[in-house]
């Protein structure tokens, strides 16, 4: 069976009638959001919250009860894809442009699973790029302040157009390498005007949930969480 869709397939029998569960957003989720989907039509009880237009148009078709981001007060369980995760736990998100309702969402929740295939583990994150969604109105100047901290920032482009994301930013992604030193770039992120979100989400899961090739799959438990 593919990787993602073990991982997605596993996460979904996490989820227990009457809970608010977070629908992440990419092609993991997209099978988890199918698993959840079937057992909504078998009589499954939850409501959840969508982190993306993509993942609510899914979930819509599939029939699973939505919440407004605006009618949330809490969320039991986040589950979500991620991009890299190295052993302490520390992921980057955002590949798919979804990396600020995907932490709205899972900063809320009181429990995250992180579902993936294997290859998204690694020992230092940084060799994928590190999605920073920015404000369109002074973009140039926060990209401008990126190179002055020494980064490569590069303008998300999608077939020939700016990418914009569903909130109405843009994505300045982040070339660091990996084994870049997280905090700094986390500190120096915060100081720059226009910078709304990035991608690096810290040790904020319960569990990954990697399918693999060999071994089928795996749940690896936080034992900080
Ligand atoms: O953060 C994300 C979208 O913003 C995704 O969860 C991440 O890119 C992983 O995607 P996939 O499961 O397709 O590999």
């Amino acid at each position: 069976m593919d990787m993602k869709k073990m991982a997605g397939d596993k996460a979904a029998e996490y989820v227990k009638d009457g809970m608010v569960v977070g629908l992440g957003t990419g092609s993991t989720a997209y099978h988890m959001v199918n698993a959840i989907g079937e057992r909504v039509k078998n009589g499954l009880k939850i409501q959840a919250i969508p982190t993306s237009k993509a993942t609510e148009a899914q979930a819509r078709e599939l029939g699973i009860p939505l919440l407004t981001i605006d009618e949330v007060d809490h969320v039991d369980l986040d589950i979500d894809g991620v991009d890299e995760i190295d052993p302490q736990f520390n992921a980057i998100k955002g590949g798919g442009g979804a990396l600020y309702r995907e932490k709205v969402v899972a900063t809320l929740a009181k429990e995250v699973i992180w579902i993936m295939d294997e290859s998204k583990l690694v020992d230092h994150i940084g060799a994928f790029h590190l999605p920073v969604e920015i404000a369109q109105y002074g973009s140039k100047q926060a990209m401008a302040r990126m190179e002055e901290y020494g980064w490569k920032p590069v303008l998300r482009v999608r077939d020939g157009k700016t990418f914009v994301t569903d909130n109405g930013n843009y994505i300045a992604d982040l070339h660091l390498g990996a084994g870049f030193d997280i905090e700094d770039v986390r500190e120096k992120l915060g100081t720059i005007v226009g910078v709304l979100e990035h991608g690096l989400f810290l040790n904020m899961c319960k569990r990954m949930i990697v399918g693999t090739s060999s071994e089928g799959v795996r749940v690896i438990e936080n034992p900080s969480k």
